[in-house]
C-alpha cells in the first residue's frame, strides 16, 4: 500500500526584501522588491506503508520544507501530494489523527502545563482510549526514562527531556505516519540510541511508516532502510542506504598506531595522509589497494597494530553533495 504520493512537487518562497534606514523603510511602503527561494523542486517520491525514509541534505537544502509539505504544515506551489489519501494542507481532522510531527526546532506540548497535564490534554484532543493510552504512555515513558518529570512544567526542562516529552506526545495516539525532523537534537548518546532502538520497534511492531531528517548520519542509518539526498530542493538520490554507502564508499582508511619504525616507510602517491601525529598515522586510499598496501607493511613490520575502516557516512554523504554542487556549477 502507498502511503505518500508525491508528483512534480515544487515549493518557492516569496519574501518581501526589506533594506535597512530610514529612506528604505519610506520607500518600501510605496515599492517592495520580492525575493523567491525554490525550496523544493520538481520532487516525484513514493513511500509505501511501514517504510522508514530518511531525507538527507546540506543546510537549505529542502529537507525540513519537503517534511512541512508532507504534513501539511505548509502548501506547496505546484505538483500534487497525497499522503494516505489525503491532501495533507487540507488539513482533514482525520488525517491529522492518523498522521504525527515532531521537529527538534520547535515546540509542541504547552509550556506551562506539566508534561501529564499535557498528554492528557492530547488524550481528549486525538479521542484515545484510556486503556490504550495509559498503556503507551507507561511504555514510553519507561523507555525514555522520563517517569519521574511527568508533574514538572515543560517550561523546566532541560532540552533533551523536553525533546524526549515532545516524542511521547506524538506517539501517544499511534500515528501511522511519524513526521520526524532532527528528532535527536539535545539528546544525549544514550537517549538517542534508546530513540533509535524504540523507532526501530514500533516500525516493525506497529508498521508505523516513519519519514526522518537528521544531520545525524547515524540516526538515518540505524533507522531507515531507504534514503533520499536533497540539494537546491532536487532530489539527487533515492536509493536502498547500503547501495548508496556502497556506491560513494570509495576510500578505506587505515590506521597504523604507535610504530616509530614505520615512519620512514613511504606511501605511494595513492594514499593520502589524513593525520601523522605522535601516537598514530592515519591515511586513506582506494579500496582495492588495500591488499597491496597491507603486504608491504607487514613484509616490513609483521607485529604492526592497524586497523582498516569503512570512511565514515558523514564524508560519503558530503562526498554525494559535492558531486552535486559541481555538476551544478558544471
Ligand atoms: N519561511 C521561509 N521563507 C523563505 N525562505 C524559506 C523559508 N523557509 C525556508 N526557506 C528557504 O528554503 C530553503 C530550504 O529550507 P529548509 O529549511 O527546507 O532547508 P533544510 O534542508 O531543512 O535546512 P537545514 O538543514 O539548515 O535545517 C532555504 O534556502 C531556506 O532559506
Amino acid at each position: 500500500m502507498i502511503d505518500i504520493e508525491i508528483q512534480n512537487l515544487s515549493k518557492v518562497y516569496e519574501n518581501v526584501i526589506k533594506q535597512s534606514g530610514f529612506r528604505n523603510s519610506i520607500l518600501y511602503l510605496f515599492h517592495s522588491q520580492k525575493k523567491l527561494t525554490e525550496a523544493i523542486n520538481s520532487l516525484d517520491l513514493q513511500v509505501m506503508h511501514g517504510e522508514c525514509l530518511g531525507i538527507v541534505g546540506a543546510n537549505g537544502a529542502g529537507k525540513t520544507t519537503l517534511i512541512k509539505l508532507m504534513s501539511g504544515i505548509i502548501m506547496p506551489t505546484s505538483g500534487s501530494i497525497k499522503v494516505l489519501g489525503y491532501t495533507p494542507f487540507e488539513l482533514d481532522i482525520e488525517f491529522k489523527k492518523k498522521i504525527a510531527f515532531v521537529s527538534g526546532q520547535r515546540n509542541q506540548l504547552f509550556f506551562d502545563l506539566t508534561a501529564l497535564d499535557s498528554f492528557n490534554l492530547l488524550q481528549e484532543i486525538y479521542c484515545v482510549q484510556k486503556k490504550a493510552f495509559k498503556a503507551s504512555l507507561s511504555e514510553l515513558t519507561h523507555i525514555l526514562e522520563v517517569d519521574d518529570l511527568l508533574d514538572r512544567p515543560i517550561r523546566n526542562l532541560s532540552l533533551g527531556e523536553r525533546m524526549k516529552m515532545e516524542i511521547i506526545g506524538a506517539l501517544l495516539h499511534d500515528p501511522q505516519i511519524l513526521f520526524l525532523d532532527e528528532p535527536t537534537i539535545g539528546l544525549d548518546c544514550i537517549s538517542q540510541g534508546k530513540l533509535r532502538q524504540y523507532l526501530k520497534e514500533i516500525n516493525k511492531k506497529r508498521n508505523t511508516t516513519i519519514i526522518l531528517t537528521s544531520h545525524d548520519f547515524s540516526d538515518i542509518i540505524d533507522v531507515c532502510q531507504r534514503c533520499i539526498v536533497l540539494s537546491h530542493g532536487y532530489k539527487i538520490y533515492d536509493e536502498n542506504i547500503e547501495k548508496l554507502i556502497k556506491r560513494f564508499n570509495t576510500k578505506k582508511i587505515i590506521t597504523i598506531y604507535n610504530d616509530r619504525k614505520m615512519r620512514s616507510f613511504v606511501l605511494p602517491d595513492f594514499c593520502k595522509i589524513i593525520e601523522n601525529s605522535d601516537d598514530k598515522l592515519v591515511f586513506a586510499l582506494p579500496p582495492d589497494k588495500v591488499g597491496y598496501i597491507y603486504n608491504q607493511l607487514f613484509s616490513q613490520q609483521p607485529t604492526l597494530d592497524i586497523s582498516i575502516e569503512d570512511e565514515d557516512i558523514a564524508s560519503i554523504i558530503s562526498r554525494v553533495y559535492k558531486q552535486e554542487e559541481i555538476s551544478l556549477n558544471e
